[in-house]
């Protein structure tokens, strides 16, 4: 898939992407190295950043591999140090490490139900502080694009994923207001199902049940995410902060699939 936009868009302005060595992630630190910026991928496993970080390398972009785990306030703050120390300091966030497994939420234990909350929530706020701490402190402006879920009419066997995601989508808003006079810009997509690796764990006919209901009857394609993520970043959107924009082939009108 071809961007539309300009070729240069984002020369000279850092990308950090976290969990950007896998599908949507990878998707949109491709898309956002094409348009001129230089980009670090960012999460847990290195051998996997760095196959993603020589593909992209391969392409023509300049591209850091940097080991992270969200959840862990003093890896995130290690890695903002780093970053600033090798003049890889982040001008966009895109807050796209996520995940979750799926069960009923009866048989939710309380530690599975905190470790979704802890990386989707906890971590895209530990992510977003650091940056905007840096930001801030350095009168710079910035941009952030957090990667939440289609949850509008509740999410059924991720009880976890949605409360998370819904923190996320309010804490876009708020943190929109509070960084404002800072220059920096805070926006969500909310993706329906999109065809990555990601997918493996979920019940293909499950899935495909859910597809069939859509005003769109087909998966997403993660450079379909990846083109609406540069969009936020960009001054195209200069004049927006606090959304989150669905992208879901119609699914936040049709209900969640409740097989899922
Ligand atoms: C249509 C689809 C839309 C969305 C698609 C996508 O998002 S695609 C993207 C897809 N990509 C991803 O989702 C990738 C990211 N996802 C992940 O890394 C994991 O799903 C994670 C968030 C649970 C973290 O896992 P972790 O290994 O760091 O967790 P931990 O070791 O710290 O354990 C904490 C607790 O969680 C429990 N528990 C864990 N797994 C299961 C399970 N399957 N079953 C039941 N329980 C489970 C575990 O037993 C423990 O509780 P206990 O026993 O102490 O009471
Ligand atoms: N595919 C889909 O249909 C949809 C996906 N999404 C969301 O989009 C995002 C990307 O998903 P997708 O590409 O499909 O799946 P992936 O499983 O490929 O992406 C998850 C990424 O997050 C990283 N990650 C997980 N935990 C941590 C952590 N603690 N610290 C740092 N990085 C972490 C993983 O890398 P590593 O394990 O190496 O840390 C991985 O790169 C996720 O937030 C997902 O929930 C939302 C809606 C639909």
């Amino acid at each position: 898939m071809m961007s539309i936009f300009a070729k240069d868009l984002f020369k000279g302005q850092v990308a950090l992407v976290t969990g950007g060595g896998t599908g949507i992630g990878f998707a949109i630190a491709r898309t956002l190295g094409q348009l001129g910026a230089r980009v670090v991928i960012a999460a847990r496993a290195l051998d996997k950043l760095e196959s993603a970080a020589e593909q992209l390398t391969a392409g023509g972009m300049a591209v850091l591999a940097a080991e992270v785990n969200i959840r862990d306030a003093e890896s995130v703050n290690a890695l903002f140090a780093r970053l600033e120390s090798e003049g890889w300091q982040p001008d966009l966030l895109v807050n796209n490490a996520g995940g979750q497994f799926t069960s009923p939420a009866l048989s939710m234990s309380p530690n599975g139900f905190r470790a979704v909350v802890d990386l989707n929530l906890q971590g895209t706020f530990q992510m977003s502080q650091a940056f905007a701490r840096q930001r801030i402190s350095q009168a710079r402006p910035g941009s952030i694009v957090n990667i939440v879920l289609c949850l509008e009419q509740g999410i059924p066997g991720m009880a976890h994923a949605a409360a998370a995601r819904a923190g996320v989508v309010n804490l876009t808003k708020t943190l929109s207001w509070e960084w404002a006079e800072h220059g920096i810009r805070v926006n969500a997509v909310a993706p329906g199902t999109i065809a990555t690796s990601g997918l493996e764990n979920y019940d293909a006919d499950n899935l495909q049940a859910g597809i069939d209901r859509l005003p769109i009857r087909r998966m997403g394609q993660s450079e379909e995410v990846a083109e609406a993520v540069a969009y936020l970043a960009s001054p195209a959107a200069s004049f927006i902060t606090g959304i989150t924009l669905p992208l879901d082939g119609g699914e936040h009108m049709t209900g969640a699939n409740p097989q899922r």
